[in-house]
């Protein structure tokens, strides 16, 4: 590994991918949002009428979409088969189901080891929920970002007209509840991560902080 790599985790809304972006832009460096491929995997699954309650079936599957994923920070890009998903990932459907999809084996193993070859000699920041502690043990700075379930409840629902904050709140527990009790859990934090609690950070102080964190390291 000849560059840098810094990696991001953390529950949803604690604010990786706008921090990871922000930090990426500010050294210069690539920037990889892995949630995107899982939801790029989960959108494919959907698209197919795999159904999503068998995991056999999305096993099965799991090596068929071809994903390919930019990593530029200023335009993060992601496109299966061809088809430019950045829009659809987003979504209520896909959003519902990402949880379900990420938990399978076979979805892990083949995401992970792309997520590896983009890495590649480094120079990116990487952000989602297991990279510190399975796809890049090895890199120089692993983040574990955190804030109160209500600081990330307020976040999403900023994002989306029409939600509540009791909703928000209730999906992102569901999330959380189904991101941290599959077999091997991707939602811990990694041997050596600095935690930061952005409850009560702008996202300008959560970047600061980060790039401090690198100076310190580098
Ligand atoms: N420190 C912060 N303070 C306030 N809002 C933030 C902060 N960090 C991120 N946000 C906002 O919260 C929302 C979720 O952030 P995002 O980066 O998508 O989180 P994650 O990738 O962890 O799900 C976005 O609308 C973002 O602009
Ligand atoms: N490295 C990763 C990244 C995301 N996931 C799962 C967990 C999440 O529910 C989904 C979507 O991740 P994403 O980072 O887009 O979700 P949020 O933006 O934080 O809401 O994918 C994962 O299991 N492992």
């Amino acid at each position: 590994m000849t560059g840098l790599v810094v990696a991001m985790d953390g529950p949803s809304g604690s604010g990786k991918s706008s921090a990871s972006r922000g930090v990426a832009k500010a050294l210069g460096l690539r920037y990889l949002d892995t949630g995107a491929m899982y939801r790029a995997m989960t959108w494919w699954m959907l698209e197919h009428g795999v159904d999503l309650a068998d995991a056999g079936a999305v096993a099965a599957r799991a090596a068929e979409p071809e994903i390919s994923s930019g990593t530029d920070p200023d335009s993060p890009a992601i496109h299966v088969d061809g088809v430019d998903v950045a829009g659809p990932i987003r979504g209520d459907a896909v959003t519902g189901a990402v949880s379900v999809v990420a938990a399978v084996p076979e979805v892990r193993a083949r995401l992970v080891a792309m997520q590896r070859q983009i890495i590649g000699d480094g120079g990116i920041v990487v952000e989602g929920r297991d990279i510190g502690t399975v796809v890049a043990p090895e890199a120089e700075l692993k983040i574990y970002l955190t804030a109160s379930a209500e600081a990330r409840a307020a976040r999403r629902n900023a994002e989306l007209a029409g939600s509540t904050m009791e909703a928000q709140q209730a999906a992102l527990a569901r999330r959380d509840r189904l991101d941290s009790t599959r077999r091997t859990d991707p939602l811990s934090m990694a041997d050596g991560a600095v935690e930061l609690d952005t409850t009560a950070l702008n996202l300008d102080e959560v970047i600061a902080e980060v790039l401090r964190l690198v100076k310190e390291r580098t």
